[in-house]
């Protein structure tokens, strides 16, 4: 159901091999906006005053995507220096990221690239859209609302790089912010069903590799006893 939310070491990732679950993870700086988002989204609301988020909430959705019931798994995660790098398995099995800076503070734009860095170390292929929150400007200065804006414009830069596309959203008045959570689950859901990632299949893989008992190379003479054994076809 919406806005519900459950603690991390509830969590079974397990589910998310499930074909109608997916899950989508949330990244970027402190306070660009990211737990708003989600509470404008799935609670349709927006508390203007708030702790930082501690250290991992989730939050559970039921979306209808082409006429298909689909679970969405919001993990959002505090973008504090203290948090920061996360933990591998906030990546594991995530299927889509929602990557999020503040047009009103360069510094989040700027640590894009450490974000999506690390994003890509884990998830070298999930899609992801980049999100430039507080486009109200309601937090300005009125002298420095402008200047600020018009830097965010020029810094197309960084979607441009690397293909993603970019929503200029708020969450305190909601522009934008129904079409992005959308969009992403429809994006989680289409990599789902059509593609996987490299980085599951080796970890497949590595589940399915059963190491043998002994090597042949160390078993010399068992290797000549089979290759001159009476029962091989003798050549004609
Ligand atoms: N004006 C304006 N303020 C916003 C908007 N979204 C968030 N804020 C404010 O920005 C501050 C941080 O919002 P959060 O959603 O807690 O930020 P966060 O990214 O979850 O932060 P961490 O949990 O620390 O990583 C709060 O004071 C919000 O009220 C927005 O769209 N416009
Ligand atoms: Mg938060």
């Amino acid at each position: 159901m919406a806005g519900d939310t459950a603690k991390p070491f509830e969590l079974d990732q397990e589910k998310y091999d499930a074909e109608d679950s997916v899950k989508i993870i949330c990244l970027g700086d402190s306070a660009v906006g990211k737990s708003k988002l989600m509470e404008r989204f799935l609670l349709d609301g927006f508390r203007p005053q708030q702790l930082s988020t501690y250290a991992l909430t989730l939050y559970k959705h039921t979306a209808t995507v082409d006429g298909r019931t689909v679970l969405v798994d919001f993990w959002d995660t505090a973008g504090q220096e203290r948090f920061q790098s996360m933990h591998a398995s906030y990546y594991h099995k995530a299927h889509a990221c929602i990557m999020v800076f503040d047009v009103q503070r360069k510094v989040t734009y700027r640590n894009l690239g450490t974000w999506y860095a690390e994003l890509r170390e884990f998830r070298p292929e999930i899609p992801c859209v980049l999100v430039a929150n507080k486009i109200d400007g309601g937090a300005l200065p009125a002298s420095g609302a402008r200047a600020d804006i018009k830097m965010t414009q020029k810094s197309f830069s960084f979607a441009k790089k690397f293909s993603l596309p970019l929503y200029f959203v708020s969450a305190a008045d909601g522009t934008n912010v129904v079409k992005l959570f959308n969009d992403a689950i429809r994006l989680a859901v289409s990599y789902k069903q059509n593609s996987r990632d490299f980085m599951d299949e080796v970890l497949q893989e590595l589940e399915n590799f059963d190491l043998e008992p002994e090597d042949e190379e160390d078993r010399p003479d068992q290797e000549q006893e089979q290759r001159g054994h009476p029962e091989s076809p003798a050549p004609s």
